[in-house]
């Protein structure tokens, strides 16, 4: 276990913001199965990522990691797919990742081979209760043990028609969209709820369609998938990471003055919404060519809808804890499923560093403070709470102590040393075990 001692101080300079890890793990699902080699470029090999490349070698693919970068985890990866997938491993290790573990299954189910998927920490017992409805209803025959990971399935997903609720995770549409087009005969994909996380739906139909497979999307209700697609290798570099990004833009807001670099205004990232959210929240926030400046601002509370950007809320609360009136957090059940509970953990860190939340069944209300006073908090072995806390510090009069500070390189190994990178101060202590 580790953990960091941070001694409050403004964040200033410039920070290359890391490349996508939701866009990293389409590409290598892609690659993965296309037929010949696809180079994927500017990868930051974060546990998530590790997890996926993981994955996807356990159905067949090779993959040569070559070191993009002297100091930090990017890599270049070279994929050699294997269209016809075949399980080298019998049993595939998600780590903690949801996105690895959703997008995998129903590749898996396609095998009619018996294999056993697995994770660690929350993974274990987040929901794949949209899968086992398709499982039952299809008859694809899965065990597992009190509804949680290691679950085994063996069976023959075959094209048809598909139910399934939109409200619980995108990634169950997105693991049935990278399946179905390899099954012979069409398939369609009825959504039987509101689609929330949409904009990560549109990520994977557009990595799709660069990897040569289309679907048809009608108003996120329907998907209209024809059988017998062909992934085609390609190329692909990946853009930096909005959601990562988020982090920094809002550090500069809080004090300094701060380049976020390596983010294009042109992107499909849902969580780019941080641009428009920390406008509308009075932040001073220019774009130029490479990516953004944000320097300090008072800022105001606002009414946030989290259906579309759930990533965004660990920090989106901390500039509300930080801003004048309230923040209003909306629509945000479903980050209760994720690494930790997000809400109750939010809710946790931030009234132990001095900030007044109080938390709802699907959200946040927070009352803007001018100062938070700090202390010891634990990350709840989620990333996102790591991060958001350290930025929160800036903000804050006394130390700010990080406990389970490693949770950060599920998503970004660098993070400490970016933050240092900027004139943060902390201690890094290792605990042991
Ligand atoms: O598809 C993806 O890359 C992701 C989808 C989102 O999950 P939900 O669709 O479960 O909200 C998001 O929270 C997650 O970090 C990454
Ligand atoms: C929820 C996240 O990832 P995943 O669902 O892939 O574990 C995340 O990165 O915040």
């Amino acid at each position: 276990m580790k953990k960091v001692e941070i001694t409050p101080t403004i964040l200033r300079g410039t920070v290359n913001i890391p490349p996508s890890k939701s866009m990293s793990h389409r590409a290598i699902f892609c690659a993965a199965l296309s037929d010949g080699i696809s180079n994927i470029k500017n990868v930051l090999m974060s546990k998530d990522i590790i997890a996926t490349c993981k994955a996807v070698e356990a159905i067949g693919c090779k993959i040569k990691y070559k070191k993009a970068d002297e100091n930090k985890e990017l890599y270049n990866l070279r994929i050699q797919g294997r269209p016809q997938m075949k399980l080298i491993n019998e049993v595939i290790d998600c780590e903690e990742s949801g996105s690895t573990l959703r997008f995998i299954i129903p590749l898996l189910a396609t095998l009619n081979n018996q294999v056993t998927v697995t994770g660690k920490g929350r993974l274990v017992s987040r929901p794949l209760d949209t899968y086992y409805h398709i499982f039952d209803e299809h008859k694809i025959y899965y065990t597992n043990k009190y509804g949680e990971l290691p679950l085994t399935i063996n069976g023959r997903l075959t094209a048809g028609e598909y139910s399934m609720q939109g409200d619980v995770s995108s990634q169950f549409i997105t693991g049935m969209l990278f399946a179905l087009p390899l099954l012979k005969g069409n398939s369609k994909l009825i959504i039987t709820t509101e689609l929330e996380s949409k904009p990560y739906v549109d990520m994977t139909i557009e990595m799709l369609k660069k990897f040569g497979v289309n679907i048809v999307n009608e108003d996120y209700q329907n998907f209209y998938i024809k059988g017998s697609q062909e992934y085609i290798a390609s190329d692909y570099t990946v853009e930096g990471d909005y959601s990562q990004a988020a982090f920094w833009l809002t550090a500069g807001i809080l004090g300094g003055e701060l380049y976020s670099n390596d983010i294009k205004a042109e992107s499909l990232q849902g969580d780019k919404v941080i641009v428009d959210i920390i406008e509308e929240m009075g932040g001073k926030i220019e774009s130029f060519l490479l990516g953004y400046k944000t320097s300090m601002s008072s800022t105001k509370g606002v009414t946030i809808d989290a259906s579309q950007c759930p990533d965004l809320v660990p920090i989106l609360s901390v500039i509300g804890a930080t801003s004048g009136g309230i923040t209003e957090i909306v629509n945000a059940k479903r980050l209760r499923i994720k690494e930790s509970d997000r809400l109750q953990a939010i809710t946790q860190v931030l009234t132990t560093l001095g900030a007044d939340i109080v938390e709802y069944t699907d959200g946040l209300i927070i009352r803007g403070k001018e100062k938070l006073i700090g202390g010891e908090v634990d990350s709840h072995n989620d990333h996102r709470i790591a991060m958001a806390v350290a930025i929160a510090s800036i903000k804050c009069e006394e130390k700010v102590i990080i406990t389970n500070s490693q949770s950060i390189e599920k998503s970004y190994p660098n993070f400490w040393e970016d933050f240092v990178g900027l004139g943060g101060k902390l201690d890094e202590l290792d605990m042991g075990e």
